[in-house]
């Protein structure tokens, strides 16, 4: 069986709210270790990631609508580097955030080892904006774009290559908070996308049937991204940007399974999770519970 190798990556200057840095600390303390032995799988957590200081107010990048993009590059890169020597060993990522800003940096280590990697995006928003179309300057709202070519250089260029991944292989599921800029680029590339609108429609069983056949057949490996604010604030209230009418715990337990039975995942990180937010540790343990079941757990 193949080791997991655990990343903690404290970032919280790809957004404002102060806390999500903690989020690697709350889940190991939620037992994430213990959960994934008790699958049997070894695991090798190799700490946190070194994160910079913020730039002082006043900065040129604060105005240039990227907040922190030296520190938040400057992580992705060393991120990069981690997660690549893991792939190399032939082990499994496990990337915990830290805010989402992260994904750029995981994806850079991941995507140079496959042809055509797919990405599921969990999450109630795109992370599709750059400078121009961010309403915030926000990095963990840009962070699917960079890794797609789209946006600064020092975010797109993370791991010395771009792009990492296309928008076909590429499936955003519980959608229901998108920028305008957003939409635009979703039409122009073509980007596969499960709104709650969807969700809703067709249940999630026929969502994940249909994104893991579409997955199967044009992609070589599939990288997971979930942001716990793609489940409702009510399951998990610990985020920084929670958005109402979000997927359940029970519905993102099932999306787990099916992932696990159709054994494609190949590397995944959960993003987002901020203890100062949440309550009594809940969402870092809704972000384990998620694990065990996207590692095999079963109820009987
Ligand atoms: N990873 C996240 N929670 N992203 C939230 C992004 C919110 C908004 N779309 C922005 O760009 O500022
Ligand atoms: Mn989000
Ligand atoms: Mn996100």
């Amino acid at each position: 069986m193949k080791k997991i190798s655990i990343i903690g990556v404290p970032m919280d200057l790809g957004q404002t709210r102060r806390g999500v840095d903690m989020g690697p600390s709350a889940i190991r303390y939620a037992g994430v270790i213990e959960r994934l032995e008790r699958l049997h799988y070894e695991i090798d957590d190799l700490g946190d990631i070194a994160i910079g200081r913020a730039e002082r107010s006043g900065d040129s990048a604060v105005h240039s609508n990227l907040r922190n993009l030296k520190a938040v590059a400057e992580a992705n890169e060393k991120l990069a580097e981690a997660v690549d020597e893991v792939v190399q060993k032939g082990d499994f990522p496990l990337v915990l955030g830290g805010d989402h800003s992260i994904a750029i940096g995981t994806l850079a280590g991941v995507a140079k080892h496959y042809k055509n990697l797919g990405v599921i995006w969990y999450d109630a928003h795109g992370d599709l904006n750059t400078a121009e179309t961010s309403p915030s300057g926000n990095i963990h709202g840009m962070s699917l774009a960079a890794s797609l070519g789209l946006g600064h250089p020092a975010l797109t260029n993370i791991g010395g290559y771009s792009p990492k991944v296309k928008p076909e292989n590429i499936v955003l599921i519980g959608a229901r908070s998108l920028d305008e800029g957003e939409k635009r680029l979703i039409k122009e590339k073509g980007i596969k996308v499960y709104t709650m609108h969807e969700i809703d429609r067709l249940g999630m069983t026929k969502v994940m049937e249909e994104t893991i056949a579409y997955l199967k057949e044009r992609t070589d490996g599939v990288h997971l991204s979930l942001d716990l604010d793609g489940l409702d604030p009510h399951d998990a209230p610990g985020v920084g940007t929670p958005v109402i009418g979000g997927l359940t715990y029970r519905e993102s337990h099932l999306a787990m399974e099916m992932l696990a039975e159709a054994e494609m995942i190949t590397s995944a990180e959960f993003v987002e999770v901020n203890p100062i937010l949440d309550e009594r540790n809940k969402t870092a343990s809704v972000a384990v519970a998620l694990m065990g079941s996207l590692f095999g757990e079963k109820l009987v």
